[in-house]
């Protein structure tokens, strides 16, 4: 079914509550990557141009319901401001007496941001009557709704499923060229088609292999994801990120891959730490020895050379979740090598995700070596498993 767009909608004067992905890195409370933001900055600015009072809000981190100041959206506000050229009223809460005056106080084009909608439990609860009930604040803040926030559409959450529901909506530009890019992906996809992951949210993306066993040529696997397969195949991970419950899982995609002549390419070595810190000491071991006092952190030089080498032949590469730690520079090779590899294959090739994105920037890599970055790993993956995405469902027609 259709999206309608921003252009269908009258906005002029109206409150028009923008449900985008803020979720950057901080360090220290300091953005170290802003490519979200930006990514959030052309449908704002479109707004604005026909006299919106835009109303942010956006999720940072997961704080589960609790108001924690190490996750608030202030940083963000400035940022916003920054590259807007306007000032970014900041509400310092969701739905409360704040919210509703910096909300009062907006004047046609201007911008306001919410704080964290994940301060609120209702936002993420998965009983229907308390996300409801947030939905219902929320969206008394406004008259329409515009969906944005592509890297968050497969979040059944009240801010991307419910409001819209109870208000005029449309999609904003980022859903729509997200859209347009992962679509040819699951139409005509040019073969062979490799697909790559890693990352830390590995209960989350192990699913999705379930459905890429019927996709995908080649599947590579890196990051936090590994250790759960090296673990299946009787290898010790010492204290490595693992899914213990998923073993039986993992073992059985193992099988399906050969079944299906689907080809499978863990890791042959492993970048050992003693401690998850730069300063920790540090090993390549081989994937199968990963000491019992250690803990993998990255994939190893061997494994970079290898899915290198296993990318050259691809005419189609989807990648997301960093292969190690890359945010501290010991554990950043295996996710250079790869994203080199991407580069190199001459393949049409999409890096979708929010640390993913952000570590192709922060490793020095030009963005427009990548056919595209997406801003949306886990729903750029649950889009190409063809799954029914909450946040684009409820903004159909
Ligand atoms: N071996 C590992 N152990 C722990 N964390 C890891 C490992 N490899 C990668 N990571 C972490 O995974 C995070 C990104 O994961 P994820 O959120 O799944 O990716 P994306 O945001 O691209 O979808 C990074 O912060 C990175 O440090
Ligand atoms: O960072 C995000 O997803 P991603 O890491 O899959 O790209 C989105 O902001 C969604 O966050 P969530 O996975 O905590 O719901």
């Amino acid at each position: 079914m259709a999206m309608r767009t921003i252009d269908d909608l009258d906005v002029a004067g109206k409150r028009v509550l923008v449900r985008a992905d803020l979720n950057v890195p901080l360090k220290d409370g300091a953005i170290t990557d802003d490519g979200r933001i930006r990514a959030s900055v052309p449908t704002i600015e479109k707004l604005r141009a026909k006299g919106a009072k835009v109303i942010v809000s956006a999720h940072l981190g997961r704080p589960k319901g609790e108001v924690k100041p190490e996750f608030s959206l202030a940083p963000v506000a400035a940022r916003l401001g920054e590259l807007l050229g306007t000032e970014v009223a900041f509400a310092t809460d969701t739905v409360g007496d704040s919210a509703r005056a910096t909300v009062d106080g907006l004047a046609g084009g201007g911008v306001a941001l919410l704080e964290n909608l994940r301060f609120e439990a209702g936002e993420t609860s998965k009983d229907d009557a308390e996300r409801g009930a947030f939905a219902d604040e929320l969206a008394a803040l406004a008259e329409v709704y515009v969906g944005d926030g592509f890297g968050a559409v497969h979040r059944k959450h009240a801010s991307v499923y419910d409001v819209p529901q109870r208000l005029p909506h449309a999609a904003g530009g980022l859903i729509a060229t997200e859209v347009a890019v992962l679509k040819k992906l699951t139409e005509d996809v040019a073969r062979p088609y490799a697909v790559v992951l890693g990352g830390s949210k590995v209960s989350d993306k192990l699913g999705v292999i379930d459905n890429l066993l019927g996709k995908a040529d080649r599947i590579l696997i890196g990051g936090g994801m590994v250790f759960t397969f090296l673990k299946a195949q009787g290898h010790e991970v010492g204290n490595s990120l693992l899914e213990e419950d998923q073993l039986g899982t993992v073992r059985e995609y193992l099988r399906r891959a050969e079944e299906n002549g689907v080809e499978f390419v863990l890791p042959v070595d492993i970048v050992a730490a003693t401690a998850f810190a730069a300063d920790a000491d540090h090993d390549v071991v081989a994937a199968d020895a990963i000491p019992a006092d250690r803990l993998g952190l990255d994939i190893g030089p061997e494994s970079g050379k290898l899915f290198a080498s296993r990318l050259a032949g691809a005419k189609t590469v989807f990648w997301n979740g960093p292969m190690g730690v890359f945010e501290m520079e010991p554990y950043s090779h295996g996710t250079r090598a790869v994203a080199q590899g991407l580069i190199d294959s001459g393949a049409f090739t999409v890096v979708g995700g929010g640390d993913s994105a952000a570590a192709v920037r922060t490793l020095g890599f030009d963005e427009s070596a990548f056919s595209h970055i997406s801003t949306g790993g886990g729903a750029s993956l649950e889009y190409l498993e063809g799954k029914t995405l909450p946040g684009l469902q409820a903004l159909e027609d």
